[in-house]
């Protein structure tokens, strides 16, 4: 249906109508690597959470925003869950768990090739105590046969009771619509919490260091992408308009930075070539950028990193 169509149906409320609007918010949590970034970005139709075939790079809550049929939807991009290690691991799934128990709905997004594994099993098992309503998304059912697909939501709403279950492609976009559909109709009755043209709560130079952050997931290999993290020191305007952002990408010893920095800073050069381009897009102006590559040891041990990355610390 059009969304002028939508306009005409009775109990339709666009904003500002007082006491006709909806609000509410739907947490997105999974495994790693289960397609919860791609989702959102592709809800908002925007990047406000970063993507990589690497597992573990959400980090912090991202919220995006997304307007449906007179409702705002706050959707929250959870960390992925998964049996935690570091002291970094486990500060993430804490905050993981603590979005979903502020949630209206609580999403559970799977990915239909790891089926019911151990990660996913132990997320079904939590989840079953709650008492919240939550949905269950299917997601990649590009890569899987029919038969399988239908086997395995059979398997999962055996384990949990969710009130709907949605198969998708996050990454074709398949099925998406439904679901939001579904989920606008869910959203208690409350004023909007955010403006209409938002499609994020992270500010600008947050979203800028997740960009940033991106773009070193995908040049660098192994450890090294988890043993750093960006952050924007400086966001100054300037009198034509352009903006110049600084920003510092911390990592945990000597040898990185030199990788980071690449042979004769061609590393670094196409990070930031990268980065600058899709900050510009969100800025909607143009971006000078200025990458610069700190150590930082221990910097997995500093409370001070886990604030600035919108996490809790925790105490062991
Ligand atoms: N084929 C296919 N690939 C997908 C789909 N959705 C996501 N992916 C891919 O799966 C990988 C992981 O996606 P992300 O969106 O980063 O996953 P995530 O759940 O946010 O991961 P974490 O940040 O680790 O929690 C990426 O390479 C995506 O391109 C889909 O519907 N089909």
């Amino acid at each position: 249906m059009a969304e002028d169509d939508r306009a005409n149906e009775p109990g339709f409320a666009g904003p500002g109508a007082e006491g006709a609007t909806r609000c509410g918010f739907v947490a997105l949590v999974g495994a790693p690597n289960a397609g919860k970034s791609t989702l959102l970005n592709s809800l908002v139709g925007a990047k406000v959470s970063i993507v990589s075939h690497k597992v573990q790079t959400t980090r912090a809550l991202i919220r995006g925003l997304v307007i449906e049929s007179g409702a705002q939807i706050v959707f929250v991009d959870t960390p992925g869950i998964f049996a935690p290690k570091r002291r970094l691991d486990r500060a993430m799934v804490t905050t993981a768990w603590g979005g979903a128990g502020d949630a209206d709905v609580i999403a559970l997004l799977l990915d239909v090739r790891k089926g019911l594994d151990d990660d996913n099993s132990a997320i079904l098992a939590r989840l079953a105590d709650s008492g919240r309503r939550k949905i269950l998304i299917l997601n990649k059912i590009d890569l899987i046969r029919r038969e399988a697909l239908l086997a395995l939501a059979q398997e999962a709403a055996a384990r949990v009771s969710f009130d709907r279950v949605f198969m998708v492609s996050a990454l074709k976009g398949d099925g998406v619509r439904d679901m939001v559909a579904y989920l606008a109709d869910e959203m208690p009755a409350g004023p909007w919490l955010y403006p209409a043209d938002d499609i994020s709560d992270l500010p600008l130079r947050a979203l800028a260091a997740e960009i940033t952050r991106e773009k070193l997931f995908h040049r660098l290999h192994d450890e090294l992408p988890y043993a750093s993290t960006v952050e924007t020191e400086k966001w100054e305007q300037k009198t034509d308009g352009s903006v110049r952002v600084e920003q510092t990408i911390y990592v945990e010893r000597e040898s990185q930075k030199r990788i980071v920095i690449g042979k004769g800073g061609q590393t670094v050069k196409q990070i930031s070539t990268e980065a600058r381009k899709e900050i510009s897009e969100i800025a909607e102006t143009t971006v000078h950028l200025f990458l610069f590559v700190k150590v930082r040891e221990n910097w997995g041990d500093d409370p001070e990193r886990y604030r600035e990355m919108g996490l809790e610390f925790p105490k062991s």
